[in-house]
């Protein structure tokens, strides 16, 4: 994993300039970044630099928090967050992270569900959430214009979710995986992360994504191989944890439908007749089913069926 190149090559694209005449030119390079890359980083974004220090803050408060307190959000009813020694006994391999997940839908009644320590975590979250959700628009109609398609094309109504992954210090990353190869299984995702450790494949190989001081990455998932006609596919992405610092990763992933976690669940081909399998349960086993450092093609990991009911289309 240590001989993975850092690409310098992976586009950084001023939004900024997608407010006046350049707009067309700024369509075109995330067109070409997502053909080339399927990642790209924006800067002069417009969400405010102390709301994406405040968001990380609150954030790293939460995982530092006891793992008594932690654990009072990892309920089976309402799972917000779950660590790697959840899954000890039942996986095959073990994980290096914490994760706090939760939906951050627009009218704000989700909040009550959310941690309510550290205390600012609900205010400073839910102004975050907005203002990624305004930028995730802006990024969606540029896609749009790109693809030739009409503008709002991407609709108004989204689902919108916050997937948090903490990595913390590993003594030996050989021997654990952070997240492993996959692609998501949203439309858009919109991260902020600070510490190096997102790869993506580029040619059937890994490439290091440096993350630049306070621009965000920008992936799609599945859906956009639907939407552009098969000119973009999803790109699959893993993350490797660092013998040195903590890494904490706050993603933010817009559906085309607003998702209530009962509805996030599937029954995939193999399990017809059984219980229905919670979406992302059926995800780990396909990321497992490639030893979890390998490629997942768009293919193997979701049934098409679900990208198409995704989309709505
Ligand atoms: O840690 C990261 O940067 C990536 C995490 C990720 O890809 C995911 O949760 O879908
Ligand atoms: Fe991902």
């Amino acid at each position: 994993m240590d001989s993975v190149p850092i690409v310098k090559e992976i586009p950084v694209l001023d939004l900024g300039q997608a407010q006046g005449k350049e707009r067309a030119v700024v369509a075109r390079q995330i067109l070409k970044a997502l053909e080339e890359y399927g990642f790209f980083q924006i800067i002069n974004h417009g969400v405010p630099q102390v709301l994406m220090d405040e968001a990380m803050k609150v954030c790293q408060e939460f995982f530092n928090l006891p793992m008594e307190e932690k654990v009072h959000y990892a309920k089976e009813t309402e799972t917000l967050y779950t660590s790697n020694p959840k899954h000890y006994v039942s996986e095959e391999h073990q994980y290096w992270k914490e994760v706090l997940e939760h939906n951050c839908n627009i009218d704000g009644e989700d909040q009550n569900t959310w941690p309510s320590n550290p205390p600012k975590y609900r205010e400073v979250i839910g102004q975050y959430s907005f203002e990624v959700r305004k930028l995730s628009k802006i990024i969606l109609d540029l896609v749009a214009e790109g693809l030739g398609l009409e503008a709002g094309f991407f609709g108004k109504e989204h689902g919108q979710r916050m997937f948090v992954n903490h990595y913390p210090v590993c003594p030996d990353p050989s021997l654990t995986l952070g997240t492993g190869g996959h692609c998501d299984p949203n439309l858009i995702t919109i991260s902020q992360q600070q510490v190096y450790g997102l790869q993506i494949l580029k040619n059937e190989e890994w490439i290091g994504l440096e993350p630049l001081p306070h621009a965000f990455v920008v992936n799609f998932g599945l859906p956009i191989t639907v939407i552009s006609n098969g000119k973009l596919t999803s790109v699959a992405h893993r993350a490797v944890t660092n013998t040195t610092q903590s890494r904490t990763a706050i993603g933010i992933q817009l559906s085309k439908k607003r998702m209530k976690r009962e509805t996030r669940t599937a029954t995939p081909p193999e399990d017809t007749g059984e219980t229905p399998v919670d979406r992302r349960c059926l995800l780990r086993r396909e990321r497992l089913a490639t030893n979890g450092s390998g490629i997942s093609t768009g293919e193997s990991l979701v049934p098409i069926q679900m990208v198409l009911e995704l989309t709505g289309h």
